[in-house]
């Protein structure tokens, strides 16, 4: 018998992740909780949520304790449009000099962090701050933004040169990136199987709906967010949702880069969730 207690699932609260949710409605015994990715990240962690999407840096740090949801994911195979690093001064100047990054991420920070030392083998200072352009570039040489603020900053900002750091790690490596996973607790999994299969089952459901007609999420992005149809249609088809040999192998060279460079402790194994419901008996 699963508990009487809401299960609760963590939403990320940025047009990059509303195919996923986008057609997931009420379901009986479930919590939506929408937040930007630092907030979903560090609320499961302290197990305030059972199941959330978040950054996969942050599975990485947990992943002992995590199972990720297959087949779903914020992917990039190339540029990703919405993963800014704004130049105030020169790139040569930024590389010897001060970055201040948006505290609403973990995936992007540290993939910037990993470019810097690897790919420009500079060392600049990162400073965290809240995501807003002006505010940070005051006393920095760039800014890194995330998601809707980065994508805003975008428009209205086209004095700075910008950098697409999905383009960056392409380049460099030949891989994709995925920033974000949808992950469950173990002890959650364990706790109430039955309506994890049945919240996986819409939000898979909601993913192939949502790319199947862009339609609702492009009108909705422009009434909500601003930005024109065209701009829309194309940030959701260059973004990508699933978590295929393709996203796997960038997203494990990321991790092990990662561990090289001290930003994880650790090695990571990706585990999945499996669906029992998908299990096939032969008999
Ligand atoms: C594609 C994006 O991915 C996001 C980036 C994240 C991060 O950097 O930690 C977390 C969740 C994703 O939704 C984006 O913000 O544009």
């Amino acid at each position: 018998m699963e508990t009487s207690r809401p299960f609760r699932l963590g939403r990320i609260d940025y047009a990059n992740a509303w195919p996923i949710f986008h057609y997931f409605g009420d379901m009986g015994g479930v919590e939506v909780v929408s937040e930007l990715p630092s907030s979903l990240n560090q609320a499961l962690f302290a197990e305030e949520l059972d199941m959330s999407a978040i950054s996969s840096f942050s599975y990485a740090q947990n992943a002992d304790n995590y199972l990720i949801l297959p087949d779903l994911s914020v992917s990039s195979p190339r540029r990703v449009n919405s993963i800014l690093l704004f130049l105030k001064k020169p790139l040569e100047h930024v590389l010897r000099g001060k970055i201040a990054v948006t505290n609403t991420s973990a995936t992007s920070v540290n993939l910037l962090k990993m470019i810097m030392k690897r790919y420009y083998e500079a060392s600049p200072a990162y400073v965290t701050q809240p995501p807003s352009l002006e505010a940070m570039l005051a006393d920095s040489d760039a800014a890194l933004l995330i998601g809707d603020h980065a994508i805003k900053a975008s428009w209205e900002n086209s004095r700075y040169e910008v950098l697409d750091l999905g383009e960056l790690w392409r380049n460099w490596t030949g891989y994709g990136m995925t920033f974000a996973l949808v992950a469950v607790r173990k002890s959650a999994a364990l706790a109430a199987p039955a309506t994890l299969a049945r919240v996986y089952q819409a939000l898979w459901e909601s993913k192939q709906r949502s790319l199947v007609n862009l339609e609702p999420l492009v009108r909705k992005a422009c009434t909500l967010i601003g930005g024109t149809a065209d701009y829309w249609y194309r940030y959701f088809t260059e973004l990508n949702y699933d978590f295929g040999p393709a996203q796997q192998a960038g997203l494990q060279l990321y991790f092990n880069l990662a561990n090289e460079l001290e930003l994880l402790p650790h090695k990571v194994e990706m585990e999945y969730w499996t669906n029992p419901s998908a299990v096939q008996v032969n008999e």
